[in-house]
């Protein structure tokens, strides 16, 4: 019987998630089987440097792609978060699976929340998005970079005694880590990542078995949300890497979407939303982005190339 393979990173969040992406199809399709192949990605690989200094686009994908196009692979499970907004020619997103709770949380051992952080407190992230939303709502806290796989971040919390880290719920909960003592953090503070919480299965364009095979796990509101947030990002063109967070929710045929672009400091923070329809999920997307870029989100978003998204 033929073997379907499946590609993923090899960090324990990614296997988790190739798991389930397993475990679901095989239910799926009970006649077909599944292999799990990983790779280390070069976002894996160079773990001293801040991910917004390597800056460069499909740091945790490329590597999954490439074997996918060369039929190493027969399929490629991501972090929609981690996904390019503009995928390479010859490939294209076959599933997104349901979406896990797209917040970001506030991890402290001693307990302290986003109000009660003693003053100038260091707190560990490198996201962008996540230190302007934070600056922006507490500017006395030192944010830190810290890098690695989440097992890796909370050790470092310890070891270098940071007094908190930031990190995404789905990925805590899908760890089983979720008994760790957290703040989520609402969505008026800190909107997550576009894409945040949903897993996508990436395939060859036109390997049409592949298409209906990975259509069993497909969730057609998460996938909705997440291509209105994807169009958003890709109308902004920042990539991964810049300080914008989108937030799309769907009921039935009404779908909004939630979008924020902040300076590095955090002292502009410029959001907004659009109500759509769930059917037009990137037109949404696109609207968004250019209400935003009318209120001057692209002076923020250039002054950020400038500094190199380095801050
Ligand atoms: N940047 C790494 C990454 N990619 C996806 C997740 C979490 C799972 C998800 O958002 O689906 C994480 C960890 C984190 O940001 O805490």
């Amino acid at each position: 019987m033929r073997e379907i393979k499946v590609g993923s990173r090899d960090s324990e969040l990614a296997r988790w998630q190739a798991r389930w992406v397993i475990e679901s199809l095989a239910k799926a399709w009970p006649d077909l089987t599944f292999r799990l192949i990983t790779f280390k990605t070069k976002g894996d690989k160079i773990l001293d440097v801040a991910l917004a200094r390597i800056g460069d686009k499909g740091l945790f994908t490329k590597e999954l792609e490439v074997a996918l196009m060369d039929g190493v692979i027969d399929m490629a499970v991501h972090s929609m978060k981690d996904m390019p907004t503009s995928l390479p020619k010859g490939l294209k997103i076959g599933a997104v699976g349901r979406r896990e709770e797209p917040a970001d949380v506030l991890i402290s051992p001693a307990g302290y929340t986003l109000n009660t952080l003693p003053i100038k407190a260091r707190v560990g992230t490198s996201s962008l998005r996540r230190k302007a939303q934070l600056a922006h709502f507490r500017p006395d806290l030192e944010l830190v970079d810290i890098r690695g796989n989440v097992p890796t971040r909370l050790a470092k919390m310890e070891r270098e005694g940071l007094a908190a880290i930031v990190l995404a719920a789905a990925g805590l909960k899908r760890l089983n880590l979720n008994r760790i003592h957290g703040e989520t953090l609402p969505y008026s503070i800190c909107l997550p990542a576009v894409g945040q919480g949903a897993i996508g299965v990436e395939i060859r364009a036109d390997d049409e078995e592949m298409a209906r095979i990975v259509a069993a796990i497909n969730h057609a509101p998460t996938a909705a949300a997440v291509y209105a947030e994807r169009a958003f990002l890709r109308s902004l063109e920042g990539g991964c890497q810049v300080p914008i967070g989108a937030l799309a929710t769907v009921e039935g045929e009404a779908m909004i979407i939630q979008g924020m672009v902040a300076s590095l400091d955090g002292r502009r923070v410029l959001r907004d939303f659009v109500s759509a329809a769930t059917s037009a999920p990137e037109a949404a997307g696109r609207e968004l982005a250019r209400k935003l870029l009318d209120r001057g989100a692209g002076t923020i978003l250039e002054e950020v190339k400038l500094k190199g998204g380095n801050a």
